[in-house]
């Protein structure tokens, strides 16, 4: 694919992967009310797993795409870590009951959909010198596009989010 395809793939994934990480907040929420651990194992087999096998489908090499989705939970963690910490000492915001495996984690899975639909275009930009760079770049863009604050934690986790892209 010519660069400006690489581009275009890599503008979709960085909005999808922001998509997938600002539900980190609402499953935050749910955890803050059921106190369920941040972590659970068995759904992050199953995210990786979804994502592996939608990614052969499309022809994705398995590692790099069982890298990419590890790096977003990371990073959806992080998010949920730093509120609920935030939440500990100041309360949590006021919120509707907010329920994880019926409204939350279904929207997870459409973000991945938008994910895994971006990824044939961004693989190319993997084995460029130029990955990290272009990769930064893009995050760059959205965070200006959408005026939000480098330094802020979503801006941080959206790096960490997008940490999975190059190489693997
Ligand atoms: O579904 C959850 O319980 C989440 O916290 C979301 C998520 C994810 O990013 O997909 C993140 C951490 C958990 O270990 C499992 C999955």
């Amino acid at each position: 694919a010519a660069p400006a395809d690489t581009a275009d793939s890599l503008r979709t994934l960085v909005e999808a992967s922001a998509d997938r990480l600002a539900l980190g907040h609402q499953v935050a929420l749910s955890k803050w009310d059921s106190g369920a651990a941040v972590e659970d194992g068995g759904r992050e087999a199953v995210v990786i797993m979804n994502a592996v096998s939608q990614g052969e489908g499309l022809g994705l090499e398995r590692m790099w795409v069982a890298g990419l989705f590890r790096a977003q939970i990371e990073a959806n963690k992080l998010v949920q870590y730093a509120l609920l910490a935030d939440w500990s000492r100041g309360g949590a915001p006021d919120h509707a009951p907010v329920d994880l495996v019926r409204d939350v984690r279904p929207q997870l899975d459409v973000a991945q959909k938008a994910m895994m639909a971006a990824l044939p275009g961004v693989a190319p930009l993997r084995t460029r010198k130029t990955c990290r760079g272009e990769v930064a770049a893009a995050v760059g863009d959205y965070l200006y596009r959408r005026q939000l604050p480098a330094g802020t934690l979503d801006a941080i986790a959206l790096d960490r989010a997008l940490a999975g892209v190059c190489g693997g």
